[in-house]
């Protein structure tokens, strides 16, 4: 199964191989088989401190739309959970499939989500720049929520009427007042593991919190993401989809959960 990764990652477009990580043996993302989990009664619940004001722009990046925030201060963070430390909110993105039956980059039990969520902390307490955060074993923390076809959202729709002005890639709009602690499900149950950036540079410096429960969105919500671009204003059109990474060999990683 091992090799059969490394070669879907050497062939997958997107992605320099496992091989150009020196000794990739914690990569995300990964399937999460339920049944193989641990429930870890020393977990403590996440604790979401987020200040809407904080929020500063919406961005397409050329791979995903990301929402920055101003990680200057201790305004957003989370704390508890599976860290030692608290984490500052930095900013959050989407990935997302060309059709419903995929586009998340965790799965569980084998099944994808239409798309999922990734909020983006990073170690402010021991580190003193994100970018230096990423590179450390215990630097970032990403919240993943699934998003699943169903009631229309509410809160997202803010987000996705900002859409068509990010259309093209390097194309930034101001967006100064949103929080993301309505796009994360009430109930606090959640899948722990240590992982990696799912896009390159691939680092193995993520404590991955997969959120259980997914969050609903309609139809139109999902389209909303798909109309997006990979591509710059005046170049060929090439639709934003199935911006997901390939699963990544579980390896020596135990996911914990939760709860029972
Ligand atoms: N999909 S995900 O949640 O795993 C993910 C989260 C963040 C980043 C990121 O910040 N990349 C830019 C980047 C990378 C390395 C160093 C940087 F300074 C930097 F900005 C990439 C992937
Ligand atoms: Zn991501």
């Amino acid at each position: 199964a091992c090799c059969s990764y490394r070669l879907r990652n050497a062939l997958h477009p997107l992605w320099q191989s496992p091989l150009s990580i020196p000794g990739g043996s914690r990569q995300s993302p990964i399937n999460i088989q339920w049944r193989d989990s641990i429930y870890d009664p020393f977990l403590k619940p996440l604790k979401i401190c987020y200040d809407p004001t904080t929020c500063l722009h919406i961005w397409n990046n050329g791979y995903s739309f990301l929402v920055e925030f101003d990680d200057s201060t201790d305004k957003s963070i989370i704390v508890g959970g599976p860290l030692e430390n608290q984490y500052r909110l930095k900013q959050f993105h989407f990935h997302w499939g060309a059709i419903n039956e995929w586009g998340s980059e965790h799965t569980v039990d084998s099944k994808f989500y239409p798309a999922e969520l990734h909020l983006v902390h990073w170690n402010a307490v021991v580190y003193p720049t994100f970018e230096e955060a990423v590179m450390e074993g215990n630097g970032l923390a990403v919240i993943g929520v699934f998003l699943k076809l169903g009631a229309h959202h509410e809160g997202l729709q803010t987000l996705v009427d900002a859409l068509p002005a990010v259309k093209h890639k390097d194309t930034v709009i101001e967006f100064d007042v949103f929080d993301p602690s309505c796009l994360i499900p009430s109930c606090p149950d959640y899948w722990t593991y240590a992982g990696s950036l799912t896009t390159p540079p691939l680092t193995e410096s993520v404590t991955w919190i997969i959120k259980k429960k997914p969050i609903e969105v309609d139809e139109n919500q999902l389209e909303a993401f798909r109309m997006l671009l990979f591509t710059s204003d005046g170049e060929e059109e090439k639709r934003m989809v199935d911006n997901f990474r390939p699963l990544q060999p579980l390896m020596n990683r135990t996911v914990r959960s939760s709860f029972q």
